[in-house]
């Protein structure tokens, strides 16, 4: 039997709180996810001294959330926020700290793909790319997380419609947040607003690390993670330390933008990270009033470059208005109905269907 979220909300709502309300009138149940059958949630509550009195309440929400049938796992947290006798970040939750060795590329346990998107040059389309799919893919039944590794210029928070910072119910793991069927993090959640990231070398390699182990990512059919242009110390960095299923690089079909996207699947050969695939982004511009179709940075360049390098050609994405302005208001286009949606929805499908997702 199907299980769904509103069955568990039910299910949630039927467990009394010591002040007569539930857990979900009293708005306690955050990040509630329920994909075949696996239930993962989270209590959110106002302060440290709650949470130890909430035990019993999560052992309660846990045992009737197991009970509605077809529920195969339940994964639950109990998590405080607001102010807290001692500083509010335990040390271990400090981002940018130093690495950790290791030995070679490390599976991340849970993950069952890491796809990374990559593109030579900035402002190409990467980040909208990233969430558009991320949220495609989940429409799909996957279960799929994100992770904004755009160090520099973190912009997920703003397209995904999410800014509060994640909570940490033991100081060591990282709860991500919840959009669009989407699991996230991103750097830019951790950082306090307008603050630059300075850091280089190994104070990056930590941070990077640090969002892609502590991070309770829960099970994952895949993780996409949104790269900063270019080929610096975060592609180098996630490269070598985690085994990566491959790069999606993203392209305009512009002369300029197609030099930097053959620098960067060289960076990706030289890892010996296997490229997926090419897209082709603002590819053809469709007048919103005339239907007119436009070719503003050229057409079928990427879909030419793939072939003469021997990669598959994943599709291409037209330039439209309405993908800027949902990416601006939080509300990515795939989460939506129409040609652009259909456009990702047609992307996700492709990966599916060749077990890249
Ligand atoms: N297909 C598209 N149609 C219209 N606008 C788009 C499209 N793709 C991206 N954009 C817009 O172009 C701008 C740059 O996109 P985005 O931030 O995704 O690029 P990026 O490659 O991740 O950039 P950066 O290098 O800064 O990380 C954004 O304002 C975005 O809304």
């Amino acid at each position: 039997m199907d299980v769904t979220r509103e069955k568990i909300v039910e299910a949630l709502g039927r467990i009394a709180l010591p002040d007569g309300k539930d857990l979900v009138s009293a708005d306690l149940v955050r990040a509630l996810s329920v994909t075949d059958g696996a239930v993962r949630f989270v209590i959110e509550v106002p302060d440290p001294a709650v949470a130890r009195q909430m035990e019993p309440v999560l052992k309660a929400a846990e045992a009737a959330a197991q009970a509605v049938p077809g529920v195969t796992s339940v994964s639950a947290v109990l998590t405080a926020h607001g102010p807290a006798p001692k500083p509010a970040e335990p040390p271990s939750l400090k981002i940018g700290g130093h690495p950790t060795p290791q030995t070679g590329p490390q599976q991340i346990s849970g993950i069952d793909r890491i796809v990374a998107i990559a593109s030579g040059k900035g402002g190409v389309g990467k980040s909208t790319l990233s969430s558009n799919l991320a949220v495609a893919l989940a429409r799909q039944g996957r279960r799929v997380g994100l992770l904004d590794a755009d160090i520099y210029g973190p912009s997920q928070p703003r397209m995904m419609g999410v800014n509060k910072r994640p909570g940490s119910p033991d100081g060591k793991r990282i709860l991500p947040l919840e959009a669009h069927g989407v699991v996230m993090m991103s750097i830019g959640l951790m950082l306090k607003e307008g603050e630059a990231v300075v850091w280089r070398g190994p104070m990056l390699m930590g941070a990077l690390q640090q969002l892609l182990e502590q991070v309770f990512w829960g099970e994952l059919d895949v993780l996409i993670v949104d790269l900063p242009p270019g080929t610096g110390d975060v592609q180098l960095t996630l490269c070598q330390r985690t085994h990566m299923t491959g790069a999606i690089v993203v392209s305009t079909p512009q002369d300029v933008a197609l030099i930097d996207a053959r620098r960067a699947i060289d960076m990706f050969g030289k890892l010996k990270t296997p490229i997926l695939g090419l897209v082709e982004n603002m590819s053809t511009y469709v007048c919103p009033n005339c239907g007119h179709e436009a070719h503003l940075f050229g057409h079928g360049g990427v879909a030419a470059e793939a072939e003469a390098l021997g990669v598959p050609f994943l599709g291409e994405v037209p330039l439209s208005l309405e993908i800027r302005q949902a990416g601006d208001t939080g509300v990515p286009v795939a989460a939506g109905e129409g040609p652009m949606a259909e456009a990702y929805a047609r992307l996700a499908a492709r990966l599916i269907a060749g077990g890249m997702a």
